[in-house]
C-alpha cells in the first residue's frame, strides 16, 4: 500500500533551493499541541537546514486549525512575507465537526493564498486517531511539519524566479 511506503520527510530525490532569501510566517494550532509541537520542531528545522535565517521565520500560536487561516491572513496584511506555513492535526471524534474543520482551514488556506499571491501551505494533519497523526510528526511516516516547510521553499522561490522573468 501507498501508505505503507510514505515518507512525508523524504526529499532525496529532489532539489531544494535556497532559503537564505525568504522570510516565513508559520501559525501553529495549539489543539492536539503533542503532535504541532513536533509539527513544528519539523518545520522549523527544515527550514534552518536549508538556509532560512532564524531572523525570518515569525511564529504565532493560534487556538484551534480552524484559526490558522485568519492567522495566515493577519500575518501576510502585516507583515512582509515570502509564505506562510499553517501547522495543525485535526482527529476525528464523534461528530462531524471533523470535516467542517478540515474542510475550512484547506478552503481558507487556498483562499487566503490567492488573497495575498503568496504561498500559504497546509501543514494540517486530518486523521482518524491520534497514532496515525504521532506516525505522520515525526513518525514513521516522516513528519508533514518537514514536508510543509520544504513546500514553502520551493514555492517562495518559483514565485521569485518569475518575478525577475
Ligand atoms: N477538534 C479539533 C479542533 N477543534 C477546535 C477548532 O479548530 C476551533 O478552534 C474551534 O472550533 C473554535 O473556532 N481543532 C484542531 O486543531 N484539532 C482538533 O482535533
Ligand atoms: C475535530 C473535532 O473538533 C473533534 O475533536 C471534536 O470532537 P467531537 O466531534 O466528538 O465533538
Amino acid at each position: 500500500m501507498a501508505t505503507q511506503l510514505k515518507n512525508l520527510s523524504d526529499f532525496s530525490n529532489t532539489t531544494i533551493p535556497s532559503g537564505a532569501p525568504y522570510r516565513f510566517g508559520i501559525v501553529v494550532a495549539e489543539w492536539n499541541a503533542k503532535i504541532t509541537g513536533a509539527l513544528y520542531g519539523g518545520a522549523y528545522q527544515s527550514l534552518i537546514d536549508n538556509g532560512v535565517l532564524a531572523d525570518n521565520i515569525f511564529t504565532y500560536a493560534v487556538p484551534g486549525s480552524f484559526e490558522l487561516t485568519s492567522g495566515a491572513d493577519i500575518l501576510l496584511k502585516n507583515k512582509n512575507l515570502d509564505g506562510v506555513i499553517c501547522l495543525g492535526c485535526v482527529i476525528q471524534g464523534e461528530t462531524r465537526h471533523f470535516d467542517f474543520i478540515c474542510a475550512a482551514v484547506a478552503n481558507g488556506a487556498t483562499n487566503v493564498a490567492l488573497k495575498y499571491e503568496k504561498p500559504v501551505i497546509f501543514g494540517v494533519l486530518t486523521t482518524d486517531n491520534e497514532q496515525q497523526a504521532i506516525d505522520r510528526a515525526g513518525g514513521k511516516h516522516g513528519n508533514k511539519g518537514v514536508e510543509a516547510a520544504v513546500t514553502a521553499i520551493k514555492m517562495a522561490d518559483m514565485a521569485a524566479q518569475l518575478k525577475t522573468d
